[in-house]
């Protein structure tokens, strides 16, 4: 089945619609049997998508669980109440006190809050690792290393990593890797095809894609998903039932709207390539974005998110540009229709990097570019860069 066949079928079993093109929206937390042989028997089969608890799933979640087996190439996959969640759940499901992690440099700040606070008080041991690394990475293991975290490319200053090759030396040393594939998503790469055991997904972004649900997903091989399955489970975490009913409509439309948000996202990222204001674009299709080789050969395609250094300005100028943009909204998160925008000065960059510097003298600026019309976006940033010079 070809890709975008997927985004209409997959999760559609008629055990989950019962008839109709979607599946129904199953609120429970108890369930109830009719003998104590059906409770044996469905506690028994709790683990594979049988109706048992509330906390265990319903149809709903089982048919959005089904679906992003089918889109991502895994065999379970873990629900979580958001992106983040899915981050600390994957990672508290496979390391333990005395453990050492890998992490890439220029991860998520809530990443590294996570590794820095909650996993150092538990024991295990973060190091930082240069996005651009690849198979070099040996270098770093220790003989307690378990898991090497990836996210590619970075959802700042977008540095795409050779995944691949930090995912052979991995296997070669039985130390297990987990991507954040949230901006790729599972329309532009197949995180599995790539050596990759745990691929997380910030469902909350493009999967759900209209800014209305917080959701994290992580999905996994045979080898690893009873693992990932029972301690995420421990934790006690829920997704709701209307959530996983509006995910799965976002999967519907996931193809088109990515399709969208790259021929737009392109157009803008060309345009500011060409301003003499600008320093670099930092958009994983273009060749001035770091690891853009590594984007051409894993990578079918790209989506709205994207950033740009200027050559010069100050923090006043970025909230003079910020504050008086029309459509670009300033706004944490991204992967809805909207566009949105974020603008960073160096030196907070350079704070949320520990082992590789950021040489950029001038402001970061993000954009998430919606699914506007991009003359309206191109007119609103050149009036907001105006602002800002
Ligand atoms: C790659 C990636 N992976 C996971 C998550 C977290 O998803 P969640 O928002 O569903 O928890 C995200 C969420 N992204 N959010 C943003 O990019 C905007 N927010 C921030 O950058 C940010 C920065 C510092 C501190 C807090 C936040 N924040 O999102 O709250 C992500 O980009």
């Amino acid at each position: 089945m070809k890709k975008d066949t997927k985004f209409v079928a997959s999760g559609r079993s008629k055990e989950w619609t019962r008839g109709a093109v979607n599946p129904a929206v199953v609120r429970a937390s108890t369930v109830v049997f009719d003998s104590v042989s059906e409770m044996k028997k469905a506690t028994q089969q709790r683990h594979s998508k049988t109706l048992f608890y509330g906390r265990r799933g319903t149809s709903t979640a089982f048919a959005f669980q089904d679906a992003m087996n089918e889109l991502e190439g895994g065999v379970g996959c873990a629900l979580y109440p958001s992106g983040t969640a899915a981050i600390s759940g994957s990672l508290l499901s496979f390391l333990q006190a005395g453990d050492h992690l890998l992490v890439v440099d220029n991860v998520y700040e809530p990443t590294r809050d996570l590794c820095d606070t909650l996993l150092s008080r538990y024991g295990i041991e973060t190091t930082y690792y240069d996005p651009l690394i690849g198979a070099d990475i040996e270098a770093l293991i220790q003989p307690n290393t378990k898991v090497i975290y990836l996210e590619s490319p970075g959802s700042l200053t977008m540095e795409v990593q050779d995944v691949p090759a930090i995912t052979h030396v991995a296997r070669a040393h039985g130390i297990l890797t987990m991507l954040d594939n949230t901006w790729a998503s599972p329309v532009n790469l197949q995180p599995f095809e790539l050596g990759v055991d745990v691929s997380i997904q910030a469902a909350t972004k493009y999967v759900v894609g209209h800014s209305d649900v917080m959701l994290g997903t992580a999905t996994t091989t045979a080898e690893h998903w009873d693992q990932l399955r029972e301690n995420s489970y421990l934790l006690g975490q829920c997704t709701s039932p209307d959530d996983l009913y509006l995910a799965l409509r976002g999967i519907r439309t996931l193809g088109v709207r990515m399709k969208q948000h790259q021929k737009n996202a392109l157009e803008l990222a060309y345009w500011l390539a060409k301003r003499a204001d600008v320093d670099h674009v930092r958009h994983p299709a273009l060749a001035t974005c770091p690891g853009h080789e590594h984007f051409i050969r894993d990578f079918s395609g790209s989506n709205g998110l994207f950033s740009f250094v200027l050559k010069k300005g100050n923090q006043a100028g970025i909230n003079a540009m910020l504050d008086g943009m029309e459509h670009f909204k300033i706004g944490f998160s991204w992967g809805g229709f909207e566009s949105l925008i974020l603008g960073h000065m160096p030196e907070h960059i350079a704070h949320l990097r520990s082992v590789t510097d950021w040489q950029q003298t001038g402001p970061l600026i993000r954009v998430h570019i919606g699914l506007e019309d991009t003359q309206d976006l191109i007119e609103d940033l050149d009036r907001g860069l105006a602002r800002l010079a």
